[in-house]
């Protein structure tokens, strides 16, 4: 070990055949490169048995979903998919509709008043369709008086996005056949907002009305059932094969947007063929009860699976309480409004006061805003009440990994020491539950290992000199070197746009120096 410190190259758009560098894809697959038709063509009996890993299913519960078509490794591309509309999201502050950048209001489209951070994203594509509405309609440039709070007139754009692939009547197919739930959205009344909110300023501020309103009105439902938010850029994604992936909150696939804005769906861990594949429409590191609110108002479906069926949840006990009569672990009743009671002393919790314990820790948690002692404070008190892996404290836990490594800099030796062991004793008890709830190459996995090996490799640092190349530090370095390691393997897979791609090449460079200090060990 230790000595095979070195990250792996990445993935290289090279031809499969003779290895020059390609720019044409398998046009099923989107994953294998090839220099020119001839190689793709001897390359397909070899290549067919690899090319898309997946087939679409169908059933009565899930309506259309994905299937391995074969045994996938961790890590292995299932699927690489281009947007078929990219826009802001329906909340957002006013942001420039050709990058997506936040504005002020300095800078706007010379031909109809929308919002740009410079005259070159004036010229964007996708920028077009509300481009040319506005023109053609309103006639008079758009005026957009307020910044930096959310603009509810940005709710319109992807909407007029998506109605503008009515000219291209494949990628129109493909966008009306997605999911829209149009009728649990008229009778949650979620069509009224996309009414006001949508329908109504297109009609009366663009003095646009040349469509059909169930179309738009499914293009809202649409929208918010298959979109993907893209982090960075902050926009959302329609995506024709990708928005067939089923949810599940032990999700076995993860998904990266590269560059061009594709997304890279993978298999997160060993996929056995015929295995659904999942993704997650919520954040897994919510609770039972945030989730299935989640996945019912905008998803239109209760989740069943394991995890969620389980009061447990996969045995972490992330939303159990601490029993006040012997110490055990409470898991919340599954049946809505029923009391909790303890499997160990059957002591009863009422449903109101596991739900009023629930209300106030809640409280105190989003009262806490980033202030270490505070944060530590709730812990300590928080241990009597909610179970250690609660996921109030496994939030308080993760955000208190970064705000340590904050303050570590402007610490003594001493105290950055201790802030170093404390960081890497919480980001430990966070991935073991990490590793519960998001199992195999998570995203949050990898940030957590990068924050944790790079704490090793810092106590390793603090060392004295002498006792840097003494084989007693070899444990700090195997810890700092494996943590990288996997850190690197998951990060590396992000966008270079995203800033945890940015961690992977600090990771990278970290295992050289890494290897490095192995060397002096090992000489000693
Ligand atoms: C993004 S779409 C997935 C593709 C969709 N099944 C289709 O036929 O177009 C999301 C919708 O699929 C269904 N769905 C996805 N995952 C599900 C699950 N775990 N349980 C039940 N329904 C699910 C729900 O109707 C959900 O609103």
């Amino acid at each position: 070990m230790g000595l095979s410190c070195q990250p792996t190259p990445e993935d290289e758009a090279v031809c499969a055949v003779c290895g020059v560098t390609a720019s044409q894809r398998c046009g099923r697959c989107h994953v294998t490169h090839y220099c020119n038709r001839e190689h793709q063509r001897q390359h397909w009996q070899q290549h067919k048995k690899l090319c898309n890993p997946y087939v679409v299913a169908e059933s009565s519960t899930l309506g259309r979903h994905i299937l391995a078509s074969r045994d996938l490794q961790p890590g292995e591309i299932i699927l690489k998919d281009p947007p078929l509309v990219l826009g802001p999201r329906q909340v957002t502050v006013a942001v420039c509709v050709g990058c997506n950048s936040p504005v002020d209001g300095t800078s706007q489209c010379p031909l109809c008043g929308w919002p740009m951070c410079s005259p070159e994203c004036s010229l964007v594509e996708r920028h077009l369709p509300e481009c040319q509405y506005t023109q053609q309609n309103r006639r008079s440039k758009v005026v957009i008086t307020e910044f930096f709070v959310l603009n509810a007139m940005y709710e319109c754009i992807t909407p007029l996005r998506c109605l503008a692939l009515r000219k291209d009547a494949k990628r129109w197919q493909t966008l009306m056949a997605m999911e829209s739930h149009i009728e649990e959205r008229k009778q949650s009344k979620a069509t009224d907002l996309d009414k006001s909110n949508v329908i109504d300023f297109i009609r009366g501020y663009l003095k646009y009305n040349d469509f059909n309103y169930e179309d738009l009105y499914r293009i809202c439902g649409i929208l918010e059932v298959n979109g993907f938010e893209i982090p960075g850029p902050n926009l959302v994604g329609l995506y024709g094969k990708a928005c067939l992936l089923e949810h599940s909150c032990v999700a076995n696939s993860t998904r990266t947007f590269d560059a061009e804005m594709n997304v890279i769906v993978r298999a997160a861990v060993a996929i056995k063929k015929g295995d659904h594949i999942s993704t997650s429409y919520t954040d897994p590191m919510w609770g039972t009860a945030s989730r299935q609110q989640h996945l019912t108002t905008t998803k239109y479906f209760a989740c069943r699976c394991v995890r969620c069926s389980d009061p447990t949840e996969l045995g972490t006990h992330f939303g159990s309480l601490k029993c006040s009569q012997c110490g055990g672990l409470i898991p919340p009743n599954l049946t809505p409004d029923s009391n909790w009671s303890c499997p160990s002393c059957e002591a009863i919790i009422p449903h109101a006061d596991a739900e009023e314990i629930l209300r106030v820790w809640g409280t105190k948690l989003t009262s806490l805003r980033g202030n270490i002692s505070e944060s530590e404070h709730f812990l300590e008190l928080s241990k009597e009440i909610l179970a250690e892996n609660h996921h109030y404290r496994v939030d308080v836990k993760l955000a208190l990994v970064q705000l340590l490594g904050a303050q570590i800099d402007s610490s003594s030796k001493s105290d950055a020491e201790k802030l170093l062991k404390r960081k890497i004793q919480l980001g430990k008890e966070s991935i073991d539950i990490i590793d519960a709830l998001l199992p195999g190459l998570a995203r949050l996995r990898g940030m957590v290992q990068f924050e944790v090996g790079t704490s090793f490799f810092e106590l390793y640092k603090m060392q004295d000199k002498q006792h840097r190349s003494s084989p007693q530090v070899l444990p700090l370095l195997q810890e700092a070197c494996t943590r990288l390691q996997d850190a690197h393997t998951i990060l590396a897979m992000e966008s270079p746009l995203q800033e945890e791609y940015k961690m992977a090449r600090q990771a990278a460079a970290l295992l050289t120096m890494i290897k490095q200090a192995f060397k002096k060990c090992k000489r000693k």
